[in-house]
């Protein structure tokens, strides 16, 4: 019998790390664990490397190529030892909201941003938590600025001293603010307008280029951001597009193009394969499922059946903006439920609102790519929030397209692992993995342009109250 050569693909999310084992040439997993992190929106790197330490505690052995994908736009500040001087900020800390506004007047508008690095900054672009840290005591001592993924991987690494030679992908690079996709390089400019002053930059390594080596003896591969590493995790083919049900929902879709989108909503990010990746983000997804489940008393199989065996939302509309909102841009804002009536004050009745607000935020999304150009011809439903069985069943007709269910996996583990085999095996191109697909749940009939205009209805008519900070 011929030994399995064995790559690991490491996801580094907002709420967990979970690790892969897999087979480098046909992707089997045959290995994998996973570890919490704290639920906060600032959060000291070491926790991640705890939970790594975690999650990893006795899959490596015999693994040979490593790689990182991680959570977008994290602001991880560096001194020149390479110590961390303040928690890392995440995507879904919405502190930095007025520093957004400063920075795209100070640049001329969201054109000019659009302009410069394809997209318009929203409060999760690592630029503006540049400027929201630019006037406290850390920002002195900060010498580098790197993102979780770039964090992770240098601390992988068996050899690494301060910040000195620190990476990062075109991926993760593409979310800071600071890239632009039509130069392929940084726009160090950027980062003095929202610092104040130059701060040191990883280096962007190539696709399927080699960064480094672990301890355990293993290469290290580049690594990237958690979309564009599912998006290599799921072998996206034009004509798809993935939607991800985790903390963030996103759409997104590998294109041979960058866009560039002055309205906002569609982000032009890199992908990990040399090409690009528009994608949107919403702020809430899978959580809004687990908190209305919550609310009703229900786990998420109860929280299911309810929502699928409901006739129907009949006019309840629930704006699903639990933590704040990014698409809309809506950072102050909560969520909001619309037409109670002693009919559709009940359980069922508040589970079919709960998924259909996420799904119409997340149609939404889909069609701000189809505004770009991109062919939806299927959609892909991957991340935690695809195993809810009411998704499933209702997003053939709210996102408007065939709906596909790979089979419930690690999508950003995998797409790592997928990376880290490539690196391993110094070819052009990944390797050919097969992504089994999965049954989806059978479609249910409802009305979705009414459902969809009543939501949107419902976030004109309170748009002015959502967008100032509740409770001023
Ligand atoms: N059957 C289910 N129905 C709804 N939500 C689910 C289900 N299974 C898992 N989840 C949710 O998925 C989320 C985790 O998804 P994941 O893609 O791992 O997120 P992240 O990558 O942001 O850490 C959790 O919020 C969890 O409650
Ligand atoms: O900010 C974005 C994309 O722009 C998010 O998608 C983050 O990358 C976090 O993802 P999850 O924790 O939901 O996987």
């Amino acid at each position: 019998m011929t030994e399995l050569r064995l790559v690991a693909g490491v996801d580094c999310s907002t709420q967990a790390t979970k690790v892969l084992v897999c087979d480098a040439e046909t992707g089997a997993v045959v290995r994998e664990g996973r570890a919490p992190h704290p639920d906060a929106t600032q959060v000291d790197p070491a926790e991640w490397w705890k939970a790594w330490e975690a999650a990893s505690n006795g899959l490596l052995d015999g693994v040979r190529a490593i790689a990182v994908g991680g959570q977008q736009h994290g602001m991880v500040l560096l001194d020149e030892s390479g110590e961390v001087v303040h928690p890392a900020v995440l995507w879904n800390d919405t502190s930095s909201a007025d520093a957004t506004t400063e920075l795209i007047a100070e640049l001329g508008g969201p054109a000019a941003w659009a302009e410069a690095i394809g997209s318009v900054p929203v409060p999760s672009f690592t630029v503006t938590k540049l400027r929201w840290v630019r006037d406290k005591e850390a920002a002195s001592r900060a010498a580098a600025v790197v993102l979780p993924h770039d964090w992770m991987t240098h601390r992988l690494a068996v050899d690494r001293s301060g910040i000195d030679g620190i990476t990062t992908d075109r991926g993760d690079a593409s979310g800071t603010g600071w890239w632009s996709p039509t130069t392929n390089d940084y726009r160090t400019d950027l980062v003095e307008l929202a610092f104040g002053r130059e701060l040191v930059l990883p280096r962007v390594a190539g696709p399927g280029e080699v960064v480094g080596e672990t301890a355990f003896g293993a290469v290290i591969a580049a690594g990237t951001g958690d979309n564009a590493a599912a998006a290599l995790g799921l072998d996206l083919q034009p004509g798809d597009v993935a939607v991800s049900l985790g903390t963030s929902g996103t759409a997104f879709a590998r294109s041979a193009h960058p866009t560039k989108d002055a309205s906002g909503l569609v982000a032009a990010f890199a992908d990990a394969t040399g090409e690009y990746l528009p994608l949107v983000c919403t702020l809430n997804a899978a959580r809004v499922m687990s908190a209305t489940a919550q609310l009703l008393g229900l786990d998420l199989s109860a929280f299911d059946e309810a929502a699928i065996t409901s006739a129907g939302s009949d006019g309840l509309v629930l704006l699903p903006f639990l933590d704040g909102e990014r698409t809309p841009d809506l950072p102050h804002s909560t969520g909001l439920v619309y037409g109670l009536t002693r009919a559709t004050m009940q359980p069922a009745t508040m589970a079919r609102a709960a998924v259909e607000g996420l799904l119409c935020g997340l149609a939404d999304a889909v069609d701000a790519l189809r505004d770009q150009g991109v062919p939806v011809h299927r959609v892909l439903l991957l991340g935690g929030g695809a195993r809810s069985r009411a998704v499933q069943a209702l997003a053939p007709a709210l996102l408007g397209a065939e709906i596909v269910l790979p089979e419930p996996a690690e999508y950003v583990a995998l797409g790592a692992a997928r990376q880290a085999a490539w690196a391993l095996s110094g070819a052009a191109t990944p390797p050919t993995w097969h992504v089994p697909l999965g049954k989806p749940e059978p479609a249910i009939t409802v009305d979705a342009p009414a459902i969809r205009a009543n939501y949107h209805q419902v976030l004109t008519n309170t748009r002015p109250l959502l967008s100032t900070p509740y409770n001023q």
